[in-house]
């Protein structure tokens, strides 16, 4: 019997949350098919934001140890979604959440955040992709995920994960496809229509210019994910510093479920997660980040 390596997948974020809500499904899917699944995610979240009034004294202003509390958040959130690896870039703590940009009339823009010396939009590009590059040689993934350029909504430290991850994998020819992973405007209008039909959601109903997306015409991959929500939404419940879960008759299956981060906007929760393929070849991408590169052991088990 010969033995092969399983398929490899890797994902780059910026803060842990991001892993699940930008890919938690996708995640889910793939290591229910046998994918070895690691997450690489470049900052502790130290600059993040806490939604339950018990735990506001973690915030950077305050105890300053939102970054540890997150750690633990992440960690329960891949063990939900199956992630079988996890490195944080530069080894844990190297780099720090820079905080989001605001721009006060007069003012330059930036945070004290981004202020600090280890934040992570303020380090040196090369060292951080030689960070990359060296989990991507010890890891060898065949796919790479991460955000496109404008880091999915402009958040810098986003924006950086994306420089990185593109100037990392262009040393690295074992890669054989690099995906940004982005929001689609259909999914978003159609999810939020259903939020709006939907009684009681507890968040603010935004309007589609509101949230981040992108005109479909650019996607090329669309993976369905609706049988793995239920790992998505027990990673985001994980992640119960930076997200609110709401559902609603989810347990019949057919219900509607949406999320909202610390700002209280709502947010759906899509059956299907969106990708642009930014390198690699296109045939056989449009429903699965490995199909047609002749990976074995993608498809789903019962169909081996
Ligand atoms: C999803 C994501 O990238 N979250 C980041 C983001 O958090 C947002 C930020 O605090 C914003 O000001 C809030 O309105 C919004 O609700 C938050 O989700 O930025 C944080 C600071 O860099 C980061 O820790 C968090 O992971
Ligand atoms: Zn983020």
């Amino acid at each position: 019997m010969t033995l092969t390596a399983p398929p490899r997948l890797l994902l780059v974020h910026a803060h842990p949350d991001d892993e699940t809500l930008w890919t938690g499904g996708t995640i889910a899917r793939y290591a229910a098919r046998g994918v070895q699944v690691t997450v690489v995610t470049c900052t502790l979240g130290e600059e993040g934001e806490v939604i339950p009034e018990s735990l506001r004294g973690l915030a950077s202003e305050q105890a300053d140890q939102l970054g540890g509390y997150r750690l633990g958040e992440l960690r329960s959130a891949c063990s939900a979604l199956r992630v079988a690896g996890h490195r944080f870039l530069g080894g844990i703590g190297r780099w720090r959440d820079s905080g989001m940009v605001w721009q006060e009339p007069g003012k330059a823009a930036g945070t004290v955040a981004d202020a600090h010396p280890r934040a992570f939009v303020n380090g040196d590009l090369a060292e951080q992709s030689d960070s990359l590059e060296a989990v991507l040689r010890e890891v060898k993934p065949q796919v790479v995920v991460t955000y496109a350029a404008d880091g999915g909504y402009g958040h810098p430290d986003h924006i950086r994960a994306h420089d990185v991850t593109m100037a990392a994998t262009a040393k690295v020819p074992d890669v054989l496809r690099v995906f940004h992973v982005v929001p689609s405007r259909e999914a978003v209008r159609e999810g939020l229509d259903r939020l709006a039909r939907a009684e009681g959601m507890p968040f603010t109903l935004p309007r589609l210019h509101e949230l981040p997306h992108v005109d479909d015409e650019s996607v090329t991959t669309v993976v369905d994910v609706g049988e793995h929500l239920p790992a998505k939404i027990n990673a985001l419940r994980a992640h119960g510093t930076q997200v609110r879960v709401w559902l609603d008759q989810w347990d019949n299956g057919t219900g509607v479920a949406g999320y909202a981060l610390s700002n209280d906007v709502g947010q759906p929760l899509a059956n299907t997660e969106h990708y642009v393929l930014a390198r690699g070849a296109e045939q056989g991408a449009s429903t699965d980040l490995f199909g047609g590169l002749g990976v074995s052991g993608t498809e789903p088990v019962s169909e081996r």
